[in-house]
């Protein structure tokens, strides 16, 4: 299932929570929506979601018109569309496989049923033989599990994740992000995965969009988008996964020789990461380049790496060593003297 945004805006008061959004999400992909906190993504999920209505715009799913659908149609559309949460969501009251049933038990699927869909989906979120569980007795990775697997339970086209890993420890946050793409897989879904942490968008999401402020700043691959960021909001929300501030220098993806950043960022991509370009480029230009930090990342299976260094040279030096090193595919970011 596809879906194309077309404009739309939400307005609280003179809040423009969402202000003229345009974006098309492929069928059968994993799609981020990454943003800082207040810049709209929670408003924008409800508006795909059909929670909400747009003030202005339209929403498609593959060639149908969406936002506008009449109630008994908007229901049965809705049912179609799964969504798992930070805090998970669920009944307390009712242990994890009655959590599962639910969404089965108020469309009047037959008990035999429900009984034979809950064991293949307590089976597909790997929690075979927990469905008596109490819900408080799960870890919060179960949890999410739980969570999934009621989300899947009507057999939905469309999954939304908000910040579904965003309560999670990094190593469950693997296995829950594992497991989304494992089903991903499986069952063809569109996944839109809404987080504040360039780490789920990075193991997990195929394409982003860049929100800030209630517009999309930047989208593309998110290979494209971790090698040459082009706003500010990415560049810093990459700043703080690789830990370039100085307040991170444990980081894992960075090793750091010196506390100072290096006037200089240069970003790697896949072929690139493993040849001699600085050696090559100091011998040909008479530049010399101290490295103050460096690492490499995976990104969806490209290596990406980040270098932070200083040039000395002069300054029309510099200026062939930056052309040089960009027309090697490089990117090279400038830092601003302040
Ligand atoms: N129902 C509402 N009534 C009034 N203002 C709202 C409402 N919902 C959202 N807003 C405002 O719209 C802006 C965008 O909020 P939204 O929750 O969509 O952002 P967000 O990116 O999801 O943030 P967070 O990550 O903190 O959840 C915020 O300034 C918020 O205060």
């Amino acid at each position: 299932m596809q879906i194309m945004l077309n404009n739309l805006k939400r307005t609280y008061g003179t809040l423009h929570a969402v202000n003229g959004i345009s974006l098309f999400i492929p069928s059968n992909t994993i799609y981020g929506i990454i943003g800082k906190s207040g810049a709209g993504k929670s408003t924008l999920v409800r508006l795909i979601s059909l929670l909400e209505r747009p003030d202005e715009g339209e929403v498609h799913f593959d060639d149908t018109r969406v936002d506008n659908l009449e109630k008994d149609s908007l229901i049965q559309r809705r049912r179609r569309i799964g969504m798992i949460f930070q805090n998970f969501n669920l009944f307390s009251s009712r242990n994890a496989e009655q959590n599962i049933a639910y969404p089965l038990e108020i469309t009047g699927v037959p008990k035999q049923q429900i009984t034979e869909r809950v064991d293949t989906l307590l089976s597909l979120v790997g929690l075979e033989g927990r469905g008596k569980a109490p819900i408080s007795t799960l870890s919060g990775g179960q949890k999410q599990r739980v969570a999934i697997a009621r989300a899947l339970a009507t057999d939905p086209d469309i999954l939304f994740c908000d910040e579904a890993t965003s309560a999670l420890d990094p190593q469950t946050t693997h296995a829950i992000l594992a497991l989304l793409k494992e089903i991903q897989r499986k069952m063809s879904l569109t996944v839109v995965m809404i987080t504040h942490q360039m780490e789920v968008v990075r193991d997990a999401c195929d394409q982003v969009a860049v929100l800030d402020d209630g517009v999309v700043v930047e989208q593309g691959l998110v290979t494209d988008i971790f090698a040459n960021p082009s706003s500010e909001v990415t560049k810093e929300f990459l700043t703080h996964l690789v830990g370039l501030d100085e307040s991170s220098l444990s980081d894992d993806h960075m090793v750091h020789w010196s506390k100072k950043k290096g006037a200089y960022t240069l970003r790697f991509r896949g072929g690139t990461t493993d040849q001699p370009i600085l050696s090559k480029i100091s011998r040909q230009i008479g530049v010399d380049f101290n490295i103050r930090a460096g690492g490499v990342q995976k990104v969806s299976d490209v290596e990406i790496g980040t270098m932070l260094v200083d040039i000395s040279g002069s300054d029309e030096e510099k200026k062939r060593a930056i052309e040089a090193l960009k027309q090697m595919g490089v990117v090279v970011e400038e830092e601003v003297a302040e």
